[in-house]
C-alpha cells in the first residue's frame, strides 16, 4: 500500500499501487487460460462479430482474474508461509483482505453480467460455475483437505475453452469438451512438476499436495502416467476430425517430448539433476499447451483463406 501521506491519523488513506491490484489477476498464469478460451472461441462454427467477441472474451479475462483475486483472499495465511507466494500482495500487506475481496467479487459479478449479455446466459452461467469452482471447490474446500485437490480443481482451468465455445454458439458440442479434456489431463503433470521443487513449501504450509502426502517418487509415477495419457488425448481432436496435420504433428511430437521429459523426472530422483528435469518439464508443459491450441487456431485461421 502506498501512504499518500496526510498526517493527521484519520486522514490517512492507503492505496494498493496498480501493480498490486494486477497482481491479484495472477496475469501470467491467466494469460495460458484466456488464450485457451480465444482458441474456444475461434474454432467455434459460428461466431459473432468481432467487437461482441472481443468483448466476450475479455469478459472471460476479467471473470479469471477476479478468481485469482479471491483465491489470494482465501490463501493469504498459507501464502504468507510459502516462500514463493509470501510477497503477493496481501500477505506482504500492500493489500487489505477486505479490498481483495470486495475487488474479487466485482470483477466477478460483472464479468459474468457483460458475458450474459454478449455471449448469452450458457456462457454466463459457465463463468459463474467456473469461477465457484475454482474459488470455493479447489481453493476452499479441495486443496487443504485431499490430495487429489489439483486433479478435480483442474476442472475449473480445463473450462475456459468451454465457456467461449459456448459464448460463440450459445451451445455445446464434443469439440470444446475435447478441449477441455486436453487442459484436464495436461494440469496434473503441469503442476505436480513444480510441486515436486516446492514440496518444503507446501508441507510447512500444511497443504496436502501429493509429493507432501505420497512422496516424490509416486508423485514421478503419476506425473508419467499423466504424460503418457495426454499423448491420446492430445491428439484426439485429429482423430475426432476437428484438428488436422499440423495439429497431429504437434501433439504427436510434443506429446512424445512431453513423455520423454517426464520419464527423465521419472529417472532423475537426487540432486540438481531431479530439480532440472522438474523444471524442465514445468517450462515445457506451458509451450506445449501453447503449441497445441495455437496450432488450431492457426490451422482454423487457414481454413478460412
Ligand atoms: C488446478 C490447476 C492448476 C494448478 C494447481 C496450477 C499451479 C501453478 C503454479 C503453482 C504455478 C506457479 C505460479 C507462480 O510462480 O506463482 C503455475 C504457473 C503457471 N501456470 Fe498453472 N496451475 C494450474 C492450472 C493451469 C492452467 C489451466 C493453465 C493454463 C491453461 C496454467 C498456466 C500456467 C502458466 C502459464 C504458468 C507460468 C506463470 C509464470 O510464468 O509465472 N496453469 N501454475
Ligand atoms: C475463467 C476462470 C474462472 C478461470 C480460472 C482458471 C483456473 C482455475 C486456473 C487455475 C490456475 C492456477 C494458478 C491454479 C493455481 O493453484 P493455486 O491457486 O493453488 O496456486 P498458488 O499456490 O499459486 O496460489
Amino acid at each position: 500500500m502506498t501512504d499518500i501521506g496526510l498526517s493527521a491519523p484519520a486522514l490517512r488513506i492507503s492505496l494498493a499501487a496498480p501493480a498490486d491490484y494486477w497482481a491479484l489477476l495472477k496475469p501470467r498464469v491467466m494469460s495460458l487460460v484466456v488464450f485457451t478460451a480465444f482458441v474456444g472461441l475461434w474454432i467455434a462454427p459460428h461466431r459473432g462479430s468481432i467487437v461482441v467477441d472481443a468483448v466476450s472474451i475479455l469478459a472471460i479475462a476479467v471473470g479469471a482474474g477476479a478468481s485469482g483475486a479471491l483465491n489470494q483472499w482465501w490463501d493469504a495465511d498459507i501464502d504468507a508461509i510459502m516462500t514463493r507466494t509470501r510477497n503477493r500482495p496481501i500477505p506482504a500487506g500492500r493489500i487489505a483482505p477486505e479490498e481483495a475481496l470486495s475487488f474479487g467479487l466485482t470483477l466477478a459479478v460483472g464479468s459474468v453480467l457483460v458475458l450474459g449479455l454478449t455471449g448469452g446466459w450458457l456462457a454466463a452461467g459457465l463463468l459463474a460455475f467456473t469461477i465457484f469452482f475454482y474459488v470455493v471447490v479447489y481453493s476452499m474446500i479441495l486443496k487443504r483437505r485431499t490430495v487429489q485437490n489439483i486433479v478435480i480443481g483442474g476442472a475449473a482451468g480445463a473450462l475456459p475453452p468451454v465457456v467461449a465455445w459456448a459464448a460463440a454458439t450459445g451451445s455445446l458440442a464434443w469439440a470444446p469438451i475435447v478441449l477441455f479434456a486436453i487442459v484436464f489431463v495436461w494440469t496434473p503433470p503441469h503442476f505436480w512438476s513444480l510441486a515436486l521443487v516446492r514440496s518444503d513449501d507446501y508441507a510447512r504450509a500444511g497443504v496436502p499436495m501429493l509429493p507432501v502426502v505420497a512422496g516424490p517418487d509416486a508423485t514421478r509415477a503419476h506425473i508419467l502416467a499423466y504424460a503418457v495419457l495426454l499423448l491420446p488425448v492430445g491428439l484426439s481432436p485429429w482423430i475426432l476430425g476437428f484438428a488436422g496435420p499440423a495439429y497431429a504433428l504437434v501433439a504427436g511430437l510434443g506429446g512424445l517430448a512431453f513423455v520423454a521429459l517426464a520419464g527423465l523426472v521419472y529417472r532423475r530422483r537426487e540432486g540438481d539433476a531431479a530439480r532440472r528435469a522438474c523444471r524442465r518439464l514445468f517450462g515445457f508443459s506451458i509451450v506445449h499447451l501453447f503449441a497445441l491450441f495455437a496450432t488450431l487456431a492457426v490451422e482454423r485461421a487457414a481454413a478460412m483463406l
